[in-house]
């Protein structure tokens, strides 16, 4: 991998590239190289992922009812990555017996979020109980803190993120049609959790931005239309191997 993404980087600064690339195409090309070229694994550093382990991972954010599992579900299907979301995994967490049950099933109702070591750990749990390689965590990170504990315990950043962006109005009538039984996709909870996600998140999605490692995706249309505008990113991973 690391020859083909030493021979993308050339490609990029080649003299005849512009022949090939608008502005926009080159700034996505340098963007899906930065993915490959990540610092990912701090290997070696004591993180979770060593040199010879260090999973491909793309966040997925973008706020309740914006259609992260929806679109995660496509990219397993025509991808082959590894679906892990956060809040699925939490959701278990209360069906089991652990010690931690009923303060998830208290912070989920209210909208609030679970303390980021509780959730790094389900997730650190999840991608070591896994074969593959590549994953993308879902709903994760939703805070700062959420982001800073996963860089502290993992020891690593993700490769990239993608973001789903959606009229507040839209993903309100998403979830509250989306009829999973789910404690909190009620109108009351649902306010709470979008003043969550403005107040909390969205810094999460301005650091990424910050990076060059967002990819920002109209959440709006069909589920089909939004998965066309998904499609790309990862075709061009596949180039890599990935
Ligand atoms: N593009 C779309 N248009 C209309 N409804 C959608 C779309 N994408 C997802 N949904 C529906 O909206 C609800 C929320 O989608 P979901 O993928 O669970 O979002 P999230 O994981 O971001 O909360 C689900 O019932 C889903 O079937
Ligand atoms: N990183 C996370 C993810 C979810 N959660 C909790 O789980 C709830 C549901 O998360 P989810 O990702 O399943 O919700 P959707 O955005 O899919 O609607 C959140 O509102 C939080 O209460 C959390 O505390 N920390
Ligand atoms: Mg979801």
């Amino acid at each position: 991998m690391w020859r083909r993404v030493t021979s993308l980087s050339s490609f990029l600064t080649s003299p005849s590239r512009s022949f090939l690339l608008n502005p926009n195409q080159e700034a996505y090309g340098q963007r899906i190289c930065k993915s490959l070229c990540t610092d990912g694994g701090k290997s070696g550093s004591g993180g979770f992922f060593s040199r010879d382990h260090c999973p491909y991972i793309a966040f997925v954010l973008g706020g309740p009812g914006s259609g992260k599992g929806t679109q995660c579900t496509k990219i397993v299907e025509n991808f082959g990555f590894t679906h892990l979301s956060a809040g699925d995994l939490l959701r278990k967490e209360i069906t089991s017996d652990s010690k931690d049950g009923s303060m998830i099933f208290q912070m989920i109702k209210e909208g609030n979020i679970v303390p980021s070591e509780v959730t790094v750990k389900l997730l650190q749990k999840a991608i070591s109980l896994s074969e593959n390689n590549k994953f993308l965590i879902d709903g994760f990170p939703r805070t700062e803190e959420n982001r800073i504990s996963y860089e502290r315990i993992i020891g690593a950043e993700p490769n990239m993120v993608l973001f789903f962006h959606c009229p507040e109005e839209e993903m309100i009538k998403r979830v509250l049609n989306r009829n999973e039984g789910r404690i909190d996709d009620n109108e009351e909870t649902v306010k709470a959790r979008l003043n969550v996600f403005r107040g909390l998140s969205l810094p999460v999605v301005n650091y990424y931005a910050a990076k060059g490692k967002l990819h920002k995706i109209n959440g709006t249309g069909s589920e089909e239309e939004i998965f066309e505008r998904v499609k790309p990113i990862f075709a061009a991973l596949r180039y890599f191997g990935i």
